[in-house]
Protein backbone atom coordinates (compact mmCIF):
# COMPACT_ATOMS: atom_id res chain seq x y z
CA UNK A 1 0.00 0.00 0.00
CA UNK A 2 1.47 3.33 -0.86
CA UNK A 3 1.19 5.90 1.91
CA UNK A 4 -1.25 8.75 0.98
CA UNK A 5 0.02 11.39 -1.28
CA UNK A 6 -1.48 14.50 -2.42
CA UNK A 7 -0.63 17.85 -4.14
CA UNK A 8 -0.91 20.81 -2.03
CA UNK A 9 0.26 24.60 -2.43
CA UNK A 10 3.18 26.57 -1.69
CA UNK A 11 2.44 27.14 1.83
CA UNK A 12 1.30 23.55 1.85
CA UNK A 13 -2.35 24.66 2.09
CA UNK A 14 -5.02 22.04 0.66
CA UNK A 15 -5.73 23.13 -3.11
CA UNK A 16 -9.02 23.10 -4.64
CA UNK A 17 -11.00 20.03 -5.67
CA UNK A 18 -10.96 16.25 -4.37
CA UNK A 19 -8.22 15.27 -2.88
CA UNK A 20 -6.78 12.58 -4.96
CA UNK A 21 -4.39 9.81 -3.56
CA UNK A 22 -1.33 9.73 -5.93
CA UNK A 23 -0.27 6.20 -6.78
CA UNK A 24 2.97 5.16 -5.62
CA UNK A 25 4.59 5.28 -9.42
CA UNK A 26 4.08 9.09 -8.76
CA UNK A 27 6.68 8.79 -6.08
CA UNK A 28 9.24 6.49 -7.64
CA UNK A 29 8.99 8.39 -10.34
CA UNK A 30 10.95 10.73 -8.79
CA UNK A 31 13.18 8.85 -6.88
CA UNK A 32 11.33 8.43 -3.71
CA UNK A 33 11.62 5.17 -1.91
CA UNK A 34 8.99 4.03 0.37
CA UNK A 35 8.11 0.57 2.43
CA UNK A 36 5.67 -0.47 4.82
CA UNK A 37 7.01 -1.88 8.03
CA UNK A 38 5.59 -2.12 11.46
CA UNK A 39 7.46 -1.52 14.28
CA UNK A 40 5.56 -3.93 16.42
CA UNK A 41 6.57 -6.88 14.69
CA UNK A 42 9.60 -9.00 14.74
CA UNK A 43 9.70 -9.49 10.61
CA UNK A 44 9.38 -5.96 10.05
CA UNK A 45 12.63 -5.92 12.21
CA UNK A 46 13.93 -8.15 10.01
CA UNK A 47 13.15 -6.58 6.73
CA UNK A 48 14.52 -2.86 8.42
CA UNK A 49 18.00 -5.23 9.20
CA UNK A 50 17.62 -6.48 5.82
CA UNK A 51 17.57 -3.27 4.39
CA UNK A 52 20.26 -1.37 6.47
CA UNK A 53 22.44 -3.92 5.43
CA UNK A 54 21.85 -4.00 1.52
CA UNK A 55 22.34 0.12 1.84
CA UNK A 56 24.74 0.44 4.03
CA UNK A 57 22.88 2.54 6.71
CA UNK A 58 25.06 1.53 9.38
CA UNK A 59 23.88 4.85 11.52
CA UNK A 60 21.06 5.04 13.56
CA UNK A 61 19.37 7.63 15.44
CA UNK A 62 15.55 8.32 16.70
CA UNK A 63 14.30 11.64 16.78
CA UNK A 64 11.21 12.70 18.51
CA UNK A 65 9.54 16.26 17.24
CA UNK A 66 6.69 18.15 19.85
CA UNK A 67 7.30 21.40 21.76
CA UNK A 68 8.77 19.41 25.13
CA UNK A 69 11.00 16.66 23.75
CA UNK A 70 12.94 18.44 20.86
CA UNK A 71 14.84 21.76 21.77
CA UNK A 72 14.69 24.64 19.39
CA UNK A 73 11.49 22.95 18.32
CA UNK A 74 10.39 26.21 16.98
CA UNK A 75 13.60 26.84 14.94
CA UNK A 76 14.10 23.56 14.46
CA UNK A 77 10.32 23.37 12.96
CA UNK A 78 10.90 26.18 10.75
CA UNK A 79 13.88 24.73 9.41
CA UNK A 80 12.56 21.68 8.20
CA UNK A 81 9.59 23.33 6.65
CA UNK A 82 12.35 25.66 4.59
CA UNK A 83 12.60 23.87 1.19
CA UNK A 84 15.95 21.98 0.98
CA UNK A 85 17.89 19.50 -0.14
CA UNK A 86 20.76 17.25 1.21
CA UNK A 87 24.07 16.01 -0.30
CA UNK A 88 22.83 12.40 0.71
CA UNK A 89 19.62 10.56 1.03
CA UNK A 90 17.33 11.65 4.01
CA UNK A 91 15.93 7.91 5.29
CA UNK A 92 13.22 8.39 8.23
CA UNK A 93 11.17 5.42 9.82
CA UNK A 94 8.43 6.32 11.66
CA UNK A 95 7.88 4.72 15.03
CA UNK A 96 4.92 6.19 16.56
CA UNK A 97 2.71 9.52 15.44
CA UNK A 98 2.66 11.13 12.15
CA UNK A 99 3.88 13.97 9.27
CA UNK A 100 4.09 15.20 6.59
CA UNK A 101 6.87 15.19 4.29
CA UNK A 102 6.59 17.43 0.81
CA UNK A 103 8.72 16.93 -1.93
CA UNK A 104 8.55 18.75 -5.59
CA UNK A 105 7.54 16.89 -8.45
CA UNK A 106 8.67 17.18 -11.77
CA UNK A 107 6.37 20.15 -12.33
CA UNK A 108 7.87 22.01 -9.44
CA UNK A 109 4.67 21.55 -7.47
CA UNK A 110 4.47 19.99 -3.37
CA UNK A 111 3.19 16.28 -3.33
CA UNK A 112 2.45 15.80 0.22
CA UNK A 113 3.34 12.71 1.44
CA UNK A 114 1.39 11.64 4.98
CA UNK A 115 3.81 9.37 6.87
CA UNK A 116 2.74 7.34 10.08
CA UNK A 117 3.55 4.64 12.11
CA UNK A 118 5.12 1.66 10.07
CA UNK A 119 6.38 3.81 7.13
CA UNK A 120 9.95 4.10 6.09
CA UNK A 121 10.38 6.76 3.46
CA UNK A 122 13.70 7.38 1.25
CA UNK A 123 14.24 10.71 -0.22
CA UNK A 124 17.39 10.51 -2.66
CA UNK A 125 20.02 13.19 -2.62
CA UNK A 126 19.52 16.37 -4.57
CA UNK A 127 15.58 16.52 -4.22
CA UNK A 128 13.72 19.64 -2.73
CA UNK A 129 11.51 19.00 0.16
CA UNK A 130 10.69 20.20 3.78
CA UNK A 131 8.56 18.40 6.51
CA UNK A 132 5.69 19.44 9.08
CA UNK A 133 3.67 18.05 11.72
CA UNK A 134 0.07 17.17 10.99
CA UNK A 135 -2.56 17.86 13.57
CA UNK A 136 -1.31 15.67 16.10
CA UNK A 137 1.77 17.75 16.60
CA UNK A 138 3.78 14.62 17.41
CA UNK A 139 6.05 12.13 15.82
CA UNK A 140 8.85 10.03 16.38
CA UNK A 141 11.45 8.81 13.45
CA UNK A 142 14.60 6.73 13.41
CA UNK A 143 16.92 8.60 10.93
CA UNK A 144 19.10 6.18 8.90
CA UNK A 145 22.55 7.18 7.50
CA UNK A 146 25.34 5.49 5.51
CA UNK A 147 28.84 6.46 7.93
CA UNK A 148 29.06 9.41 9.75
CA UNK A 149 25.88 11.68 9.10
CA UNK A 150 25.33 14.81 8.31
CA UNK A 151 22.04 16.67 8.94
CA UNK A 152 22.91 19.88 7.00
CA UNK A 153 20.07 21.17 4.80
CA UNK A 154 21.19 23.07 2.05
CA UNK A 155 18.50 25.75 1.44
CA UNK A 156 17.16 26.07 -2.26
CA UNK A 157 18.45 27.19 -4.60
CA UNK A 158 21.46 24.88 -5.28
CA UNK A 159 22.01 24.21 -8.52
CA UNK A 160 25.34 24.08 -8.96
CA UNK A 161 25.98 21.51 -6.40
CA UNK A 162 26.95 17.80 -7.51
CA UNK A 163 24.19 16.21 -5.77
CA UNK A 164 21.23 18.37 -7.30
CA UNK A 165 23.11 18.07 -10.73
CA UNK A 166 23.35 14.30 -10.20
CA UNK A 167 19.59 14.38 -8.93
CA UNK A 168 18.57 16.73 -12.18
CA UNK A 169 20.65 14.09 -14.65
CA UNK A 170 19.50 11.10 -13.40
CA UNK A 171 15.76 11.20 -12.13
CA UNK A 172 14.44 14.12 -14.27
CA UNK A 173 16.31 13.31 -17.08
CA UNK A 174 15.60 15.70 -20.29
CA UNK A 175 11.98 16.57 -20.03
CA UNK A 176 12.00 20.31 -19.32
CA UNK A 177 11.92 20.58 -15.99
CA UNK A 178 12.40 24.29 -14.01
CA UNK A 179 15.26 24.77 -13.02
CA UNK A 180 14.35 27.68 -12.55
CA UNK A 181 14.85 29.32 -8.26
CA UNK A 182 12.18 30.42 -6.30
C1 LIG B 1 13.48 15.35 11.14
S1 LIG B 1 12.75 14.63 9.80
C2 LIG B 1 12.51 15.67 8.41
C3 LIG B 1 13.11 16.99 8.33
C4 LIG B 1 14.15 17.09 7.28
O1 LIG B 1 13.91 17.25 6.12
C5 LIG B 1 15.52 16.96 7.71
O2 LIG B 1 15.76 16.52 8.86
O3 LIG B 1 16.38 17.26 6.90
FE1 LIG C 1 15.73 17.22 4.91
Amino acid sequence: MAPQAWIVGEKGEDLQGPKESLPLSKLEDIGVLYWQLDPKKSESEEELAKIRKERGYSYMDLIEICPDKLENYEEKLKNFFTEHMHADEEIRYCLEGSGYFDVRDRDDKWIRIWIKEGDMIILPAGIYHRFTLDSTNYVKLMRLFIGEPVWTALNRPQEGHPSRQEYVKNVMGNNGFALAAH
